[in-house]
């Protein structure tokens, strides 16, 4: 079943723009991106510390393979992620009344508890999703049985993302000859989240408009078929491409921060498409509840004085003013 009445109102085509009602599962359309894809690739099982550093400083983003999540996993979160969202609309809302998972459409930008940060609605980002704080969920259950389903595998799915940001932030401290001791707490597996997406046809807007993540890292699993995420190269836009059995790492802000600027928090967006949905399962980690960030380009400062700014900024001007706010040189 896949019919609009799965879309949150706000998401549904107004009259002047009709979609192509036909099952998107059957889209068969070729491959957009035909370039050999750019992203570098580091392979977690024989993890090449130059490779890494120099991804690190250039794209901030780059392709992991051999990360050692089974394949079918991936799959069955993609598959699981589908029939989720293709609940109507109501049933989505009324099953994410309680904690720990929340429902939330038209901006990712969510409070602390889970509730969107209205918007602008011209400036609507064309995406619904769930939250799933990590720290949580096994002490709850859900009543609808695909949601309990998806909890269940989430719950499977962090131990992987989490052993994958570990290891990866080690490498990263290594090369940024960072005190590893000290630094361990910069990624805590107790303020981990999972984000579950879709991105609904529709031929206007951005699905998801220009960004740069909060996180320490952001570890995605993109759809297998649909491409969507942009990266911002050079001031050039580039199209990340899906390949299977590959996650996508990105840099967020508290990495930049951690590193004094030696690694970027890469600009990135995902674009929509007419004709077909795009599902995406994000997971991302952040420094420990009261952690303080030292660096020496910014003010020491905690994720949550982070956070609270943010969405302060979004609140009062309109944006995410992020890292600019914590330079040594603003005014606090
Ligand atoms: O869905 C995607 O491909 C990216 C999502 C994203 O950028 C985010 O959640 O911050
Ligand atoms: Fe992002």
């Amino acid at each position: 079943m896949n019919n609009l009445d799965s879309y949150p109102p706000t998401l549904r085509p107004k009259n002047n723009h009709p979609l192509n009602l036909d099952d998107p599962n059957d889209f068969k359309g070729p491959d957009p991106i035909q370039d050999p894809d750019p992203v570098p690739i580091i392979d977690l099982h024989c993890l090449d510390h130059k490779n890494l550093d120099e991804a690190c400083k250039d794209w901030g983003l780059f392709r992991l393979v051999n990360h050692g999540v089974p394949l079918t996993l991936l799959e069955q979160l993609q598959n699981l992620a589908k029939q989720l969202f293709s609940l109507s609309f109501e049933s989505k809302q009324e099953a994410c009344n309680e904690k720990p998972i929340t429902y939330f459409w038209g901006t990712p930008a969510l409070t602390p508890s889970g509730t969107a940060i209205t918007r602008d609605p011209q400036n609507i980002n064309w995406v619904e999703g769930f939250d799933v704080p990590l720290c949580q969920l096994s002490q709850f259950q859900h009543q609808l049985p695909t949601l309990e389903s998806m909890r269940v595998l989430v719950m499977e799915y962090a131990t992987h993302l989490s052993r994958i940001a570990t290891t990866l932030f080690e490498a990263m401290s290594k090369n940024l000859n960072l005190n590893l001791k000290a630094t361990k707490s910069y990624v805590s597996e107790k303020t981990g989240m999972v984000r579950v997406y879709r991105y609904p046809r529709t031929d206007v807007g951005w699905g998801m408009e220009v960004h740069t993540d909060s996180s320490v890292l952001s570890i995605l699993n993109q759809d297998d078929f649909v491409s969507g995420l942009q990266v911002l190269k050079h001031d050039q836009w580039l199209n990340v491409k899906p390949i299977s059995n590959t996650l996508i790492v990105n840099l967020g802000d508290m990495m930049q921060a951690i590193s004094s600027d030696k690694y970027k928090s890469v600009s990135h967006r995902v674009k929509v498409d007419k004709d077909i949905e795009r599902i995406s399962i994000c997971y991302f980690v952040f420094p420990g509840e009261g952690v303080v960030i030292e660096s020496s380009k910014y003010k020491p400062f905690t994720y949550n004085e982070f956070r609270a700014q943010v969405q302060q900024d979004i609140k009062t001007v309109g944006y995410k003013v992020g890292l600019p706010r914590f330079q040594h040189n603003q005014d606090s």
